[in-house]
């Protein structure tokens, strides 16, 4: 492990804290977050900022929408999108202000992240501005993605960041003090829980959406984070972005709301990489899950054990293998495409099966993530 990059922190910080009453970026929670920056940097850590808000922060910039454009969802895409070009530069332009060292933006997808080639040139980025002295302040490009292209919230991208650059912690600031065991918003009885040891389904029971106008994905999408971030190693805390006592907690090294602690063997950064940042295009239902106990066990599945071929994919392309009863077993790249897997699966006859995949397997060796039998589709979660 590198100890140097062990040294950063990733700090994600929600579109509330940011622009709170859409009416441009306002510095009334800022300052205290940009100060706990500046403590970090000065005691030696690394930072990179993942900043929301650029939606939030551009709303004011259109006050006028018509009847028309209200009802049409395409139209309110396009609008939002135009708020967040609107609103970056002022969001950049704002954090800038704070701090007497440089800033840089980095605006990503998730067709950026998922392409390895592009993942590690971010990567590469992100460490040279950080040897440099300057502060990454990373964003989703909003103005660009499609459902296809977007990773479709910060939570998620900000532990694909802190990943990518093998962050010690990732420090969620959001508009509450951590995960509580119901949506405090609902529920006036719902009590904070400081530490999360296993995040499994009881934990994704306790989650819900967000509640305000300029959130997205509420407690589901941190604890996607939080459970990204913690099998690469790294602590993520869920802290209240509103409160200062936050930011001082955090840096007399207490816990100022949900810990969810790193895990003490962490996955190989490939698997990871595979396993919480490259998405599936498809599914490939396989006739018993004793087919796929091991990665080797993937490679040699033959083509008569597929029973249904869902999706449309390339050859290459990133797969589910599922059990019939839908549980998710393994996620391995395809050594063919969807159409030629749904006509070989058809064939009666097992010669001519075996023939399309004698030379090679199913999927291809290189990436291949055995999933826990009951693991939940971590990337297609929303
Ligand atoms: N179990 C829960 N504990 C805490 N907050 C929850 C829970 N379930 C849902 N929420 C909602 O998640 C919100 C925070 O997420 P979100 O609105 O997306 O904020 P951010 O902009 O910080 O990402 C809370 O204000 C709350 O309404
Ligand atoms: N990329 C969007 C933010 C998306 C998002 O995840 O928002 P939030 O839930 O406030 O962290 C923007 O800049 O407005």
């Amino acid at each position: 492990m590198n100890t140097q990059a062990r040294q950063r922190i990733v700090l994600k910080v929600g579109s509330a804290l940011i622009a709170p009453d859409r009416q441009g970026c306002s510095s009334r929670y800022l300052l205290s977050i940009a100060q706990f920056i500046v403590r970090c940097r000065t005691e030696g850590f690394q930072v990179i900022l993942v900043s929301s808000g650029s939606i939030a922060a551009g709303a004011h910039r259109f006050p006028v929408q018509s009847a028309d454009n209200a009802s049409d969802p395409q139209a309110q895409l396009a609008l939002k999108k135009a708020m967040a070009a609107a609103g970056q530069t002022e969001m950049m332009a704002t954090w800038d202000k704070f701090f007497d060292f440089p800033t840089a933006q980095v605006l990503l997808t998730h067709a950026d992240l998922r392409d390895r080639e592009r993942y590690l040139s971010i990567r590469d980025t992100l460490s040279t501005l950080l040897d440099h002295g300057i502060l990454p302040i990373v964003n989703e490009n909003d103005t660009v993605t499609t459902d296809k292209l977007k990773v479709g919230d910060n939570d998620n991208l900000s532990a694909m960041v802190a990943a990518a650059v093998d962050a010690r912690s990732l420090v969620i600031c959001s508009d509450i003090d951590g995960l509580f065991d119901s949506n405090p918003h609902l529920n006036a009885d719902a009590k904070l829980i400081p530490e999360v040891t296993q995040i499994d389904a009881s934990i994704y029971a306790m989650a819900g959406g967000s509640h305000s106008d300029v959130g997205t994905g509420g407690m589901i999408t941190k604890i996607q984070a939080a459970e990204k971030a913690v099998s690469h190693g790294i602590d993520t805390y869920i802290v209240n972005g509103f409160k200062e006592a936050s930011f001082n907690e955090l840096l007399r090294g207490k816990n100022p709301g949900t810990l969810f602690r790193g895990s003490a063997s962490p996955m190989l950064e490939r698997l990871h990489w595979f396993t919480h940042t490259v998405r599936a295009e498809g599914e490939v239902v396989v006739a018993s899950e004793d087919a796929v106990r091991s990665a080797e066990d993937c490679v040699n599945i033959s083509s008569s054990e597929v029973l249904e071929v869902k999706g449309t994919f390339a050859e290459g392309d990133t797969i589910v293998l599922c059990s019939d009863d839908g549980k998710r077993l393994a996620k391995a790249r395809s050594n063919y495409s969807s159409r030629l897997l749904k006509f070989i699966a058809k064939q009666d006859d097992s010669k001519l099966i075996d023939s399309f995949t004698h030379d090679r397997g199913l999927v291809a060796a290189q990436d291949i993530a055995l999933l826990s039998p009951d693991a939940q589709p971590l990337e297609e979660k929303s």
